[in-house]
């Protein structure tokens, strides 16, 4: 089981974290996709993971963290992109390569062959790497990462870039993996394959994390069955179409995208009016995401603007740590609803000692009972966790218990000192001077 939680990365002050609080538990035996566009932050979430990158949140593999693994390479296998097709000299062959590797990990040279079979590699063992078509290169990157036998594997988009077939067999091969017990997170950019593929999608827009559903949610809320149309007299079957009570749009020149009516009944249709047709495919397309609206501010200002509907809206008020983030679809300002649709609610399974870590934070400008309010116009808000509030805030308070247990937590707190540094409201406030008794005469 890997737990994920508050993963937050910035890249550079001022601009915005490039993952913010990211939190969900991979189960074994189930392919968790990690889902979003370029840029979303899905390999950054995969670095942050194995700690090849400084940043805030931890990721517990079978209650422990990367670097108190005793042997990682034996609990988690990782396919990170590295720049290059694969690491290794493009004149070194695939076997020696493969055992080379094993003996790094410690593992015998007979464990690299098995997965030269396993791979499908073993007819090319013997070919230098720089003769690997770019499917080869990611099965031999595979055979690496699952040189240690690891429980858990750490995929980023391993099927990018190639042909139905290679990605056909990583996705058995995968699938495999997962029914004999292992735990997978795979990231991916396509909707399609993470749909087809996975158990459980965690869905990420520019850093945050929209949504983590099990996969046929994720179909019935994200994915939308249509018809592919084309043909010379689109516009009469437009009309036809609509009058049966479809939904019709324009796709391209000469094509339309129709839904709420079967492809059958489509065909039947022009073939009874004399229409005829270039193309009639079934096919799947994403639903828009609701978009994460960023919070704007000035990094320097110490305050920190979160876009709120009103101007006198009332403070959010503390959001329980499963809420989704903020997100609206076009203008923060229209009051409309926080998705377009309803999104089904984000769950994250946070471990009782780490309830703890999500304290309320509030940032400048707010009235705290007791405590002098900023500006009177200075935007609040509340923010459930301490990752959020130490990416985006720079003054903040802490009211909440703000100690964490475990010793795998510890390193989380001496992280985010800042989040820390008005941590005199944590002491508790002094007991009152016991009023004097009034005297009754006796
Ligand atoms: N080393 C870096 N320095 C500065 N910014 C970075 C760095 N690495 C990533 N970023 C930024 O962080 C954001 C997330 O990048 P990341 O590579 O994690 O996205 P991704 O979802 O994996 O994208 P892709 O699907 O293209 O691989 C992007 O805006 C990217 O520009």
């Amino acid at each position: 089981m890997i737990q994920i939680t508050g993963l937050t990365k910035v890249y550079r002050r001022g601009r915005p974290p490039a993952l913010l609080d990211l939190g969900f538990d991979a189960r074994p035996g189930a392919v968790t996709v990690l889902l979003g566009d370029e840029g979303a932050g899905k390999t950054t979430a995969l670095r942050l993971m194995v700690e090849l990158e400084r940043g805030l949140g931890i990721t517990l593999f079978d209650g422990r963290t990367y670097r108190r693994l005793r042997r990682p390479e034996r609990e988690v296998g990782v396919l990170l992109p590295s720049g290059r097709p694969t690491a290794g000299h493009p004149g070194q062959r695939a076997r020696s390569h493969l055992r080379m590797l094993a003996g790094a990990v410690g593992v015998p040279a007979r464990r690299a062959d098995e997965l030269l079979e396993q791979t499908r590699l073993a007819a090319v063992a013997d070919h230098r790497l720089r003769s690997f078509s770019p499917g080869m290169h990611r099965r031999m990157a595979l055979a690496a990462a699952l040189l240690g036998d690891p429980k858990a594997l750490l995929l980023d988009d391993p099927t990018e870039g190639l042909s139905p077939r290679n990605e056909e067999w990583f996705h058995s091969f995968l699938r495999s993996f997962a029914v004999a017990g292992g735990t997978l997170v795979v990231t991916t950019r396509s909707p399609q394959e993470a749909a087809a593929f996975g158990d459980r999608v965690v869905t990420l827009d520019r850093g945050r994390m929209l949504a983590d559903q099990p996969v046929a949610e994720f179909r019935r809320t994200r994915l939308h069955p249509e018809v592919a149309v084309r043909g010379p007299q689109m516009a009469r079957l437009a009309d036809l179409l609509v009058g049966h009570g479809a939904q019709v749009r324009r796709d391209g020149g000469a094509g339309l995208a129709v839904s709420g009516i079967g492809r059958t009944e489509i065909g039947e249709l022009a073939y009874r009016h004399g229409i005829l047709l270039h193309e009639l495919a079934d096919r799947v397309v994403e639903q828009p995401a609701p978009r994460v609206v960023l919070p704007t501010g000035s990094g320097r200002s110490g305050q920190v603007r979160v876009r709120s509907r009103r101007r006198d809206a009332e403070p959010v008020p503390a959001a329980r740590p499963q809420s989704p983030p903020a997100a609206v679809p076009g203008e923060p300002s229209s009051g409309g609803p926080l998705f377009e649709e309803p999104l089904p609610r984000v769950s994250r399974s946070r471990r009782p000692s780490q309830e703890s870590l999500v304290p309320v934070v509030e940032r400048s400008g707010a009235g705290l009972p007791g405590r002098e309010s900023g500006a009177a116009d200075a935007p609040t808000a509340v923010i459930p966790s301490v990752a959020a509030a130490e990416a985006e805030a720079e003054r903040t308070v802490v009211l909440g218990p703000p100690v964490a247990a475990g010793p795998d937590l510890r390193p989380m707190r001496r992280s985010v000192p800042p989040l820390f540094r008005d941590e005199q409201h944590h002491r508790p406030e002094p007991e009152p001077e016991p009023e004097p008794r009034p005297e009754t005469g006796r």
